[in-house]
C-alpha cells in the first residue's frame, strides 16, 4: 500500500518546495463568522484535520479550545510551531509524532492512521481546506473516517471550494451534492454561505455538519 509517510508524497513534496498557496496569513473569517453560532461547548477540544499549519488553529486555541491538528507534512508543524515563542514539547505516539505548544497539539502523521481510541473527547472539528485537498476517491473515506471518529451531537464547520476544472485539483472542486452525498448518512449537513466565484471562478462555501445519532 502506498505509504502517506512516503517522502516523496506529492504533499511533502510541496512543503518542502514552500508551494503552499493555500496557506492564509489569519485565520479564516467564516470560522470567525461562525464558529460562535455553533453549539460548541466552551472548552471543547477542536479536530483540525489536514491542518498544515493554519492560523485558523490559533484563533480556536485562543477562543478556549484545545486543538488537535494532523497534518503529514513536519515541515508545517515546524513553521507553525516557530509563529510563536511559547515552548514546545515532543512525545511519540503509535503513528503519530506529536508536538504539544500550549493547548495546540499536532499529530505529524496520516490522518487516516487516526483511531477513534486515540481521538477520545472530541468536542468538535473544524475542516478548511482539506475534504477539498482530496481526490474523489480519497473524500469518501475521508467523510467515513470522520465520522468514526466524532461522537453524535458533535459539530463542526467545513469550508469547501467549486471551479469549473471539475476533476482538477487540489483543491478539487466539491459541489454540493456531493458534500451531501459523503456527509448525509452520517451528519446533518447545511450549507451556512457560498460566496460568489472570485477572478479565478473560485466560490467557496461554509457548511455546518452536526454528527447525527443518539447523545
Ligand atoms: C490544502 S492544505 C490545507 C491546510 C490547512 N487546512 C489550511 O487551511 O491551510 C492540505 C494539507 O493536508 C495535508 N495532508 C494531505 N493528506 C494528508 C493526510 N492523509 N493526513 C494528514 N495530512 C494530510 C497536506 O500536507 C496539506 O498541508
Amino acid at each position: 500500500m502506498h505509504d502517506e509517510h512516503d517522502h516523496d508524497n506529492p504533499w511533502r513534496q510541496r512543503w518542502r518546495e514552500g508551494r503552499i498557496g493555500f496557506h492564509q496569513d489569519a485565520a479564516h473569517p467564516a470560522l470567525v463568522r461562525y464558529w460562535p453560532t455553533l453549539g460548541v461547548a466552551p472548552r471543547a477540544k477542536v479536530l483540525v484535520p489536514l491542518c498544515g499549519k493554519s492560523l485558523d488553529m490559533r484563533w480556536l486555541a485562543r477562543a478556549g479550545h484545545p486543538v488537535l491538528g494532523v497534518e503529514l507534512a513536519p515541515e508545517a508543524v515546524e513553521q507553525f510551531t516557530a509563529q510563536s515563542q511559547e515552548g514546545v514539547s515532543r512525545y511519540r505516539l503509535p503513528g503519530f509524532e506529536v508536538t504539544r505548544q500550549g493547548t495546540i497539539e499536532l499529530w505529524c502523521g496520516d490522518f487516516f492512521h487516526l483511531h477513534i481510541h486515540q481521538a477520545f473527547e472530541l468536542g468538535a472539528f473544524f475542516d478548511r481546506a482539506a475534504l477539498i485537498a482530496l481526490p474523489p476517491a480519497t473524500r469518501q473515506r475521508y467523510a467515513f473516517h470522520l465520522a468514526q471518529l466524532v461522537p453524535p451531537g458533535v459539530e463542526g464547520l467545513l469550508i469547501g471550494v467549486t471551479h469549473e476544472n471539475d476533476g482538477e485539483g487540489p483543491p478539487y472542486s466539491v459541489r454540493g451534492k456531493e458534500i451531501e452525498a459523503l456527509f448525509e448518512r452520517n451528519f446533518a449537513v447545511t450549507c451556512l454561505e457560498e460566496t460568489g466565484p472570485d477572478a479565478r471562478g473560485v466560490a467557496e462555501q461554509v457548511w455546518r455538519l452536526t454528527r447525527r445519532g443518539p447523545k
